[in-house]
């Protein structure tokens, strides 16, 4: 991608924890300079220290993109910090933190994009959907979505609503997913495998299953191309597909209704 005017008038990252820190990693990787990116954050990580942005306290004027990325619970503290910023676009990934509520700080004239991201943007293999305000223009929206996906996809969506069931899919999914191969793990493990190897079988097992759905083709007809009739696959999807549609539907439902709950 081309940082050109990223790089000319700099980013405002305010907190750098796993999120934050997630794709600060991913944009460095993808050619960003660290003396472009000015982090206030009140314990940077050594890791933080050594890539070498800005951790001074001074901030430009107007930097191009001013990425939100403390806790909802940590706004009120943290906002102040950008008071004196101008001309810039806000990107806030905060679940639960709506629209509104930045514009009762910045002001409903300010630009403001609220995206919900994942940590596999460490890797630049996230996805991120974003919703812009009344006042971010079709070039805001194009400068957040080219900035993110730098990082992994982007997908617009249509409201600001769709963002509570987002963050309870893919905001939230990758932990789902972490979690599936520990359960895997252990269920080698049961099964009589050493831990080491049975965590090495379900970490691929994952990894190249998620490749390959990335193919595009149909992860129904995925499935059933390892589905021998009367075969072991089926037999252990009698067990699974009994209970994880129902599962997982409550686990999406519970993550969404915290993102509603943190609204506030
Ligand atoms: N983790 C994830 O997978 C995702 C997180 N998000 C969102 O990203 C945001 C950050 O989450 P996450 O990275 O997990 O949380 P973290 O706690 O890891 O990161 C928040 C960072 O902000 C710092 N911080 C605290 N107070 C301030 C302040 N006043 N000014 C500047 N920085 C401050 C924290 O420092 P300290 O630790 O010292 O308090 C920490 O480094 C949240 O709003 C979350 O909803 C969105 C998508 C996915
Ligand atoms: O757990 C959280 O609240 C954040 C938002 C999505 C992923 N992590």
């Amino acid at each position: 991608m081309d940082f050109t005017d990223i790089e000319a008038r700099g980013v405002v990252l305010l907190g750098c924890g796993k999120m934050g820190g997630a794709m600060l990693a991913g944009w460095l990787d993808r050619g960003l300079s660290p003396g472009a990116v000015h982090v206030i954050d009140p314990k940077p990580s050594d890791w933080l220290r050594n890539t070498g942005v800005h951790l001074d306290g001074g901030l430009p004027d107007s930097p191009a993109i001013t990425l939100i990325a403390v806790k909802p619970q940590m706004m009120g503290d943290a906002l102040p910090a950008l008071q004196d910023l101008d001309d810039t676009l806000y990107v806030s990934i905060a679940a639960g933190t709506t629209i509104g509520a930045f514009e009762a700080v910045f002001g409903a004239e300010a630009r403001i994009v609220r995206a919900m991201p994942n940590t596999p943007a460490a890797i630049s293999q996230g996805i991120t959907a974003i919703v812009g305000n009344d006042a971010a223009t079709a070039d805001d929206l194009d400068l957040a979505d080219l900035f993110l996906s730098a990082v992994g996809e982007v997908v617009r969506l249509n409201d600001e609503s769709e963002m509570d069931a987002v963050t309870g899919l893919s905001g939230s999914g990758p932990a789902y997913v972490f979690h599936m191969i520990e359960a895997m793990t252990a269920a080698g493990e049961a099964q009589g495998l050493a831990p080491e190897l049975a965590l090495r079988l379900a970490r691929a097992t994952v990894a190249g299953a998620g490749a390959l759905a990335m193919s595009g083709e149909d992860p129904e007809q995925l499935r059933k191309n390892v589905t021998s009739p009367n075969g072991t696959t089926q037999a252990g999807l009698e067990v699974l597909m009994e209970e994880l549609q129902d599962l997982m539907a409550r686990t999406v439902a519970a993550a969404a209704d915290r993102s509603r709950e943190l609204r506030g």
